[in-house]
């Protein structure tokens, strides 16, 4: 089976950071896979950017070096990946020094002036503003041009609402893309077809028949070379003010009018702003905080948090678990349980709405127990949906009752590659799509929930619990869930 490709017209898309991680590691990779699908149209140009001196030829060595890294051998075909090369360039520009890079950037880009032009801004986020003012001051923003941003957009409402200043004084909002990778994840995307183009669950998409929600994005990694910034961060800001609450979002917001941007960025706006702030002493209730400690992983011992950062003092957490809710009609009561962390036994990301057991069994109770519906959607690995029904166990022994799922993984189901985030957001910025992008009030509502468990937390100072790396965090967390007579999804445990 093949997938439908849209064509987009050609671009000139500028990578700041070119050298770094993200660079390396996901965006080079995703352009190889456009242009291997024979999105990329001829003219266009990938033009890395960053402080070290380099050639386009040595830019171009780093990029093969990439791809023979991070793209299965049998995808790289020896005449597509040289035609990609082809297209790749590098310009050294250094945003902060006064000898800096922009007038060769300038001479560059006068070539392609009337195509498309994306600035990808994949570099520390105190970056973003000086970046964005060197756009601007060179004359580089064009009527086509777009620029994409990073997370993190701030660490607290204050500092992204300064940042979101800076970059719109130089860009409309409607030319800023605020990318968030998740939103690009197909199950994600699914999760949109999943709920509005089937009749079967919006009716019961509400308090009236679904019990709970939850949301567990673990990963098995610790934070590796990322150490310096995971520490000012720390799970909350790096993974739930962003990734999962937009998957929050997208699970609980009202069906917009039509698939298309601000229609859909009004709803998940409405959500965040109907979020129960968690606030003083609810936090410690509703919320856990965790650190990894030395343990094993799948590939043998690994050493604790501390150790990796060199800081025995950071109150940095790796895991977080929280109980959020939200207060409208459609989900009062209905906890949305939360849980992510570094370090974990498995990288596995799910959201599993369970729904509530039926009133009453007619089958009694040599029947067996009757477990509540699931549906689980699997954002990785094996990207795919479950439904967990209750069926009768086949075979002559009677009414025997038994949970099991309805299972579509989309590998198997479609026999194509599932395409990685990055691929279908890239492409989407150079069509103009901005619906699976992040508008400012959204970004800016996210840190209004987040700042004050922030606040309670550094106000309580204690609460920071250890877990051994290789489990699923604090056993707090399970605590957390059980509370309410509820247990994390068996599946991942
Ligand atoms: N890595 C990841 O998996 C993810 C990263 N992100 C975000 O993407 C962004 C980049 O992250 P990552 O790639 O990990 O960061 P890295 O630290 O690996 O890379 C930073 C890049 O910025 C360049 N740079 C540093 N200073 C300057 C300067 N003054 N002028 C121009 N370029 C400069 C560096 O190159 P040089 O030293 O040559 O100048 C390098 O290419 C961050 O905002 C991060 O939060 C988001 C999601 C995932
Ligand atoms: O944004 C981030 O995401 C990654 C996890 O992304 P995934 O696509 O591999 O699930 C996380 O490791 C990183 O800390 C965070 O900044």
């Amino acid at each position: 089976m093949t997938s439908r490709i849209i064509a987009v017209d050609p671009f000139d898309l500028i990578v700041f950071g070119a050298t770094g991680d993200l660079a390396y590691r996901k965006l080079l990779p995703a352009l190889y896979h456009r242009h291997r699908d024979g999105q990329i149209p001829d003219v266009s140009r990938i033009i890395g950017c960053s402080r070290r001196p380099m050639t386009d030829e040595a830019y171009r060595k780093t990029t093969l070096d990439a791809l023979e890294k991070f793209v299965p051998q049998h995808e790289r075909e020896p005449e597509l990946v040289e035609s990609f090369l082809k297209r790749v360039f590098y310009v050294p520009v250094d945003a902060t020094a006064e000898k800096s890079g922009w007038a060769d950037l300038a001479k560059v880009l006068k070539e392609g002036k009337d195509r498309i032009r994306a600035f990808y801004l994949a570099v520390s986020p105190d970056l973003f503003g000086v970046l964005c003012e060197g756009i601007g001051a060179h004359g580089l923003v064009t009527p086509e041009t777009r620029v994409i941003v990073e997370k993190p957009i701030g660490k607290s409402l204050e500092s992204a609402t300064v940042l979101n200043d800076t970059v719109g004084k130089v860009f409309k909002e409607s030319q800023i893309y605020r990318i968030d990778h998740y939103l690009g994840k197909e199950t994600v995307q699914n999760l949109m077809a999943l709920r509005f183009a089937n009749a079967l669950f919006e009716p019961l998409w509400n308090a009236a028949h679904i019990d709970h929600v939850q949301i567990t994005v673990a990963e098995a990694l610790g934070v590796e070379s990322r150490a310096g910034y995971y520490d000012t961060a720390g799970a909350l800001r790096d993974m739930v003010q962003n990734h999962i609450l937009q998957l929050l979002c997208l699970v609980a917001m009202e069906p917009p009018s039509q698939f298309e941007a601000d229609a859909m960025r009004d709803e998940k706006l409405k959500v965040l702003r109907a979020l129960k702030p968690i606030t003083g002493a609810t936090a410690d209730h509703v919320t856990v905080r965790g650190q990894y400690r030395a343990g094993a992983s799948a590939g043998g011992p690994v050493p604790g948090y501390l150790e990796e950062l060199g800081n025995p003092q950071s109150q940095t957490e790796t895991f977080v678990a929280l109980k959020a809710e939200i207060e409208n009609w459609r989900w009062a009561g209905v906890p949305f349980y939360i849980r992510t962390g570094k370090r974990l036994p498995t990288r596995l990301s799910e959201i599993v709405v369970s729904f509530k057991t039926i009133p009453h069994s007619i089958f009694g109770d040599a029947a067996g127990q009757l477990a509540s519906n699931q549906l689980v959607m699997r954002l990785q690995p094996d990207e795919g949906v479950r439904l967990w029904l209750m069926i009768k166990d086949p075979g002559p022994g009677g009414m025997r009752l038994r949970h099991v799922p309805l299972d579509m993984s989309f590998a198997q189901t479609f026999k194509v590659r599932s395409p990685e985030a990055y691929e279908r957001l890239i492409m989407d910025v150079i069509r103009g799509n901005a619906t699976l992008f992040m508008r400012r009030d959204e970004v800016e509502a996210a840190w209004r929930w987040v700042d004050p468990i922030l606040e309670s937390w550094s106000a309580a100072r204690e609460g920071l619990k250890p877990y051994t790396a290789g489990t699923w965090g604090p056993s707090a967390s399970i605590a957390l869930i059980e509370r309410d007579g509820r247990t994390w999804h068996e599946e991942l445990e």
